[in-house]
């Protein structure tokens, strides 16, 4: 059935939307002939190269989109939609691979479904051909504007090389910094400690080593890429708390430590509590993929005549006790006897 050009507008003849994402029209049109089918968190919905000729809605949780050679993954969650291309365009692939990052419900349209539709509701077919058009245009936009920035980082860099334009204190911050967060690293605080041991400003200080509760398991269920957008949550976490001349860093992997200016045991527990309340609040907002995990946290006073092994040694028991004792809380340990 065609639609007459001159025919009066309906309500599909409004400009289309950009976003992969269907109206409450659309996603009852697509809920009237798809099929809903039913992923768990980790499950392959397509895959990139694969001819498919499905197109799936979300119809409730969320599922990751890797394009390949783009930098960041792209999540559709509740009525985004993908595989558009592959369901109008026959034996055309699949354009991305496309994960179930928890468990998730989706609505499944096949060609014939999709044809049933355009026969039920012609203008339906144009408005949505319009919308897929508008969000490829967009997308492809997005995609050339992050090309030309990584092509106009790739001539800095370049320039950079030409012209040996690191000074020494940039080279020096590079080495000291942890490239994913943009904490201080070990190398970082091994010199933070010994400058401060040369100006003798040790005292008044405690030690708080910090790990992610279960992010092994974070990791395999949400992906790697899930996993270093947490570690760069907790490490925003850290520097929120970190007063004036509190130093955060990253020890590696999972694991951090805040050194805090302190006089006594309330004072470390107090900056560890902060952190264990906060990260353990912003596991309560409902999130997909979540924004945070809970922590365990061991806290000790620095006893400036022992070194920095000393003071690990003290801080890693506490967190060991915390994590036997169920992890999300904090424990201490008493002060080394040692001092300077
Ligand atoms: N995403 C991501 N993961 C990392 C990185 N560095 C280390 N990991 C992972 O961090 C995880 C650390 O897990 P574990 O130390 O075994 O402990 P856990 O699962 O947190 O268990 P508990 O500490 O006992 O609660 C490992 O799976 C590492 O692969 C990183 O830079 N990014």
């Amino acid at each position: 059935m065609s639609q007459d050009p001159r025919a009066p507008l309906t309500r599909y003849d409004t400009v289309p939307a950009v976003s992969a994402v269907l109206d409450e029209d659309e996603y009852a049109l697509f809920a009237e002939v798809g099929r809903l089918r039913r992923f768990h968190a980790g499950d392959i919905v397509m895959r990139r190269g694969v001819i498919g000729g499905a197109m799936y809605v979300v119809a409730h949780g969320a599922v990751e989109l890797d394009f390949g050679g783009e930098p960041d993954a792209r999540y559709v969650e509740a009525c985004g939609f993908f595989g558009e291309l592959g369901l109008l365009i026959e034996g055309c692939p699949d354009q991305a691979d496309a994960v179930a990052i928890v468990d998730s419900l989706l609505i499944e349209v096949q060609r014939s479904d999709f044809d049933q539709l355009i026969d039920r509701h012609p203008g339906f077919g144009l408005r949505f051909m319009q919308h897929v058009l508008a969000h490829t245009v967009h997308g492809g936009r997005q995609r050339i504007d992050r090309l030309q920035q990584r092509h106009d980082a790739l001539k800095d860099a370049l320039g950079d090389l030409r012209t040996p334009a690191y000074t020494s204190d940039e080279h020096d911050e590079f080495i000291r910094t942890d490239e994913l967060t943009g904490l201080l690293n070990r190398r970082g605080l091994d010199r933070h400690i010994a400058e401060r041991r040369r100006s003798g400003a040790l005292g008044n200080l405690g030690l708080l080593l910090i790990d992610c509760d279960r992010f092994h398991a974070f990791n395999d269920v949400y992906g790697h890429r899930v996993g270093d957008r947490l570690l760069q949550g907790v490490a925003s976490l850290l520097n929120s708390a970190a007063g004036t001349d509190d130093v955060a860093c990253r020890l590696g992997g999972d694991e951090f430590c805040l050194l805090v200016s302190a006089r006594d045991r309330e004072g470390v527990m107090r900056q560890a509590d902060f952190l264990i309340g906060t990260a353990h609040g912003l596991v309560q907002v409902p999130q997909s993929p979540p924004l945070m995990c809970t922590l365990s946290i061991g806290g000790c006073l620095v006893t400036p005549g022992a070194d920095w092994n000393a003071w690990y040694a003290n801080a890693a028991a506490a967190l060991a006790r915390a994590k036997r004792l169920g992890g999300n809380r904090a424990e201490w340990s008493a002060p080394l006897s040692v001092e300077g």
